[in-house]
C-alpha cells in the first residue's frame, strides 16, 4: 500500500479559495527525495500574484460565512479535520518520511500529534476562550471578549512539517481566523495532503489556503501584504529577523519560533541509564533536525569518561537506514544543501581541535543525504560548533566541574530555546533549571510536550509563545466593552450654566 501511495504522488498545486490550481506564472519547482536525491514531483511555484489571490479569498471568507459561523459549528469542522488526519495516518506518515527523510516510526507519532493539535484547540476554544469581567461597584460592568484577528499568515519549516504546520493552523482556525500557509519548499507533500483533508472536511472556500513557493518570493509577499494581520513563523533566527524587517511597514503581529542550541546538563548523581537514553534520543531523533534538540551536552567530569564510552556505544549501534523501514532510527537529512552545511561543521570541528567520533552509514545508502550520528568530543563552549546551530545528528560534548561553571556556560550563547537537567538532587534540579536562560526546561526528562504549556524561546530563539492560552493571546484580538450601569458623572463641557 505504501509503495502505491509513493509511486502515485502527483504534482503539487496551490490550494486557493477551495480549488487546487497552478501558479499564476505557470512555474513549478522540483521536489527531491532525500533518500535518493531523485525527483519526486513538481510543485507549483507561487509568488506575489498567488499570495494576492489567496489573501483576497481569505479576507472574503473571514467577512463571510466563516466569520459569521457559530462557534460550535466552526469547532465541528476542527474535530472533523482531526478525525480525517487520524483516519489517514498510514498514508500521511509515509509521505512525510518520503519527503523529509524522517524515520517512519517517528513520522507516525508526529501525524498522530497533528490530529491531537486540532482536537486540543477545539477543546481549548470551547472550554476556555472566555473573557474577563471587571465590575466597578454599581457604576460599570467592563468585560472583555476575544475576537479573531483576521487573515493569518503561517510560515513553516521542513524539519517536522506536518506537526509544526498543524500546531499553528489548529489554533488559528479554531479561534476563527482564516489562514494562508506558506510551507517550506523542501517538504511540500504533506502540506498538500492537509489541503486535501481540509477540502474533504468541507470548510467554506477561502478559509484555508496553501501557497507553495520560495521564502524570498511567496513568503516575503505574504509578510508584506497589508491585508494579512499576523505572521506566525517557525524557522531560522536570521529569517525571523528578515521577516520582522519586512513586516514593519504593515505593522504585523509576529510570533517567532526560531533556532536553538539547547544544553543538556548531566550531573554525576544523575540516573546514568535514563540520562543516556534521553540524551541520545534528544539529539538523534528527527535526524537531529529538531529545534529543541539537546545539541550541547555538558557532562560532569567525574562521569565524563564513562558517559562518553556509553554514548560511543550507542552511536555505533544506532540504526541508520531507509526512512520507510520501521526499524530505522536515523534517515537522510531533508536536503542536499542542508546535508553539505551539516558536513561542513564536521570539518570545522576538526579545525577547532575536536575529536570527531561518528557511527557509520551503510554503503548502500551513499546516494542519500546521510550524516552518521556524530559526537564532537573535547569541545569548548567558545567554539563555533558549540555556539552555532548545526541542526543534524551531531552533538557537541563539553565536560564541566561544578554547578556555577555549567550554568555560566549553558547561558553563554545567543540562543535560549530549551534545556535539560539530569540530577537526583531535587533542589539542584530546580535551581539549575531556573538558572538556565531558556524558554523551556525539562528536569530528568527528554522533550516531553504538554500542549497546555507555553512553547517558545528567549533570546535569539524567539518572541512570544505558542500553546494553551498563549495561542489565544496571539490569534485573537481582545476587545474591552465598558458598559455604564447607572448615570455616572460626565463632565459638561460647553454647557451654559
Ligand atoms: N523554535 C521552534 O519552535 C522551531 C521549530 C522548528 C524549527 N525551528 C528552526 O527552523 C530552522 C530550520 O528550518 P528552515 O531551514 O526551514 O528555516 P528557514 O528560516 O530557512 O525557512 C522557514 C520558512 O521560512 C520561509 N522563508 C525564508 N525566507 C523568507 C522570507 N524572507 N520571508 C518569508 N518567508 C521566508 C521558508 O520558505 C520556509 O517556509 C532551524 O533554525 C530550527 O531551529 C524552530
Ligand atoms: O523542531 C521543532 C520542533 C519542536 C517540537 C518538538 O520537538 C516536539 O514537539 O516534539
Amino acid at each position: 500500500m505504501v509503495k502505491d501511495i509513493l509511486e502515485n504522488v502527483q504534482d503539487v498545486k496551490l490550494y486557493i479559495n477551495g480549488s487546487f490550481v497552478e501558479a499564476t506564472s505557470g512555474k513549478a519547482f522540483e521536489n527531491l527525495n532525500p533518500f535518493t536525491n531523485e525527483t519526486i514531483n513538481q510543485v507549483a511555484e507561487g509568488d506575489t500574484a498567488d499570495i494576492d489571490e489567496a489573501v483576497r479569498a481569505a479576507k472574503a471568507a473571514f467577512k463571510g460565512e466563516w466569520g459569521q459561523m457559530k462557534v460550535k459549528e466552526r469547532l465541528a469542522y476542527i474535530y472533523k479535520i482531526a478525525d480525517l488526519i487520524d483516519e489517514h495516518i498510514h498514508e500521511i506518515a509515509p509521505l512525510e518520511s518520503y519527503d523529509t527523510g524522517l524515520p517512519i516510526s517517528q513520522t507516525k507519532k508526529m501525524v498522530a500529534r497533528a490530529a491531537q493539535n486540532f482536537r486540543f484547540y477545539a477543546e481549548m476554544v470551547s472550554a476556555r476562550l472566555v473573557g474577563d469581567a471587571y465590575p466597578v461597584d454599581d457604576e460599570f460592568l467592563n468585560y472583555t471578549i476575544h475576537k479573531p484577528v483576521g487573515v493569518a499568515g503561517l510560515i513553516t519549516p521542513w524539519n517536522a512539517p506536518f506537526m509544526l504546520e498543524t500546531w499553528k493552523i489548529a489554533p488559528a482556525l479554531a479561534t476563527g481566523n482564516t489562514v494562508i500557509l506558506k510551507p517550506a519548499e523542501w517538504s511540500p507533500l504533506t502540506a498538500n495532503r492537509l489541503a486535501e483533508i481540509i477540502d474533504q472536511a468541507g470548510l467554506p472556500d477561502g478559509v484555508f489556503n496553501v501557497v507553495h513557493g520560495f521564502g524570498e518570493t511567496a513568503g516575503a509577499s505574504l509578510v508584506a501584504h497589508p491585508d494579512v494581520q499576523l505572521i506566525s513563523f517557525t524557522g531560522e533566527t536570521t529569517t525571523g529577523s528578515e521577516i520582522m524587517r519586512n513586516g514593519a511597514d504593515t505593522l504585523k503581529r509576529f510570533s517567532m519560533e526560531l533556532g536553538g542550541k539547547s544544553p543538556i546538563i548531566v550531573f554525576d548523581d544523575a540516573d546514568f541509564d535514563r540520562a543516556l537514553d534521553a540524551c541520545t534520543w534528544g539529539i538523534f531523533s528527527f535526524n537531529g533536525e529538531r529545534c529543541t534538540a539537546n545539541s550541547r551536552l555538558f557532562i560532569h567530569e567525574a562521569i565524563y569518561d564513562k558517559f562518553v564510552a556509553a554514548l560511543k556505544e550507542r552511536v555505533d549501534n544506532i540504526i541508520v537506514g531507509d526512512p520507510l523501514d520501521e526499524g530505522t532510527q536515523i534517515g537522510p537529512l531533508a536536503h542536499k544543501t542542508h546535508y553539505n552545511r551539516v558536513l561542513s561543521y564536521l570539518d570545522i570541528a576538526k579545525e577547532e581541535g575536536c575529536d570527531v567520533y561518528s557511527g557509520t552509514v551503510p554503503e548502500s545508502y551513499k546516494s542519500g543525504n546521510y550524516v552518521a550520528p556524530t559526537l564532537l568530543l573535547g569541545a569548548d563552549n567558545k567554539m563555533r560548533i558549540a555556539q552555532e546551530e548545526i541542526f543534524g545528528p551531531v552533538m557537541t560534548v563539553i565536560p564541566f566541574k561544578d554547578e556555577e561553571e555549567v550554568i555560566e556556560k549553558a547561558n553563554d550563547i545567543r540562543y535560549g530555546l530549551a534545556g535539560y537537567v539530569w540530577t537526583k538532587d531535587i533542589k539542584r534540579g530546580h535551581r539549575v533549571a531556573q538558572a538556565v536562560d531558556a524558554g523551556m526546561l525539562w528536569v530528568n526528562s527528554q522533550n516531553v510536550r504538554d500542549l497546555r504549556t507555553p512553547f517558545g524561546g528567549s533570546k535569539h530563539s524567539g518572541i512570544g509563545r505558542e500553546g494553551g492560552y498563549y495561542a489565544f493571546e496571539f490569534y485573537t484580538e481582545q476587545q474591552v466593552i465598558h458598559v455604564a450601569l447607572g448615570d455616572h458623572h460626565i463632565p459638561q463641557f460647553g454647557k451654559k450654566k
